[in-house]
């Protein structure tokens, strides 16, 4: 009696377990389930061994994947810069999600007149300023100014394009660089990231137009 009670008890879990909608707690509740059901195959006149192994099996393979769930939420620790860039341009990324967009990525840094990017060329590459201030010159004439949480050569990055200015830095600046291969190894790692950066890319392109009105047109 008091196994079959443990059984009607395991099951019952097992229905919460599907009814939960956090995969945590579903895992952890099935775990548990499953447990519950251990010792009344056992208690059987002959051990029902089989239903005892695929129920271990369960329990298993539902402890590693809580496991991993679990390690994914850790809390983490972000440098300031970190969590500057997650304030100025990252938040509709998770702290984890952005910390894996800016793995593959290499600080830079520019001084006064140094030219980050070239007109007309093909980049290959993304860049992020995090801090200092630059000018979008074509032809030498003043087009813009870029700064902190600013994306540059997003436009031919996006486009395959040659780039549509020169981006001259007129303070220090300090800078992300993401190279196209990099990022699209990413993306296939994480495909969600993909169109998160999109998000990010789009959003950045909207505060430029609302700021300056039309970012330069390529012409030639
Ligand atoms: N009007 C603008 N406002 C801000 N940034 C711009 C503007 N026009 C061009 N840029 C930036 O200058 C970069 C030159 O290279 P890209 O065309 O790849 O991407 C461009 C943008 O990042």
């Amino acid at each position: 009696m008091f196994y079959l009670g443990l059984f009607f008890v395991a099951n019952l879990l097992f229905c919460v377990a599907y009814v939960v909608r956090d995969m945590a707690w579903l895992r952890a509740i099935t775990i548990l389930a499953a447990s519950l059901t251990l010792p009344y195959f056992f208690a059987q006149s002959e051990p029902l061994y089989s239903a005892m192994g695929w129920q271990v099996a369960f329990i298993v393979i539902n402890t590693v994947n809580l496991t991993v769930l679990l390690l994914e939420r850790r809390p983490i620790r972000m440098t300031e810069a970190e969590q500057q860039l997650h304030i100025s341009t990252f938040r509709t990324l998770t702290p984890r999600e952005m910390l894996r967009v800016l793995k593959p990525a290499q600080w830079a840094e520019a001084q006064p007149g140094d030219r980050l990017i070239e007109h007309g060329v093909r980049l290959g590459q993304l860049m992020l300023i995090h801090q200092g201030r630059a000018e979008v010159r074509k032809h030498g004439v003043f087009r813009a100014n870029v700064g902190p949480g600013d994306f540059i050569g997003e436009m031919s990055f996006a486009t395959g394009n040659p780039t549509s200015a020169d981006v001259v830095a007129t303070e220090p600046v300090q800078y992300l660089v993401w190279q196209r291969e990099d990022l699209e190894r990413l993306y296939l790692k994480h495909p969600n990231l993909k169109n998160a950066m999109q998000n990010i890319l789009g959003i950045d392109m909207a505060h430029k137009l609302s700021r300056h009105g039309d970012p330069v047109a390529e012409t030639g």
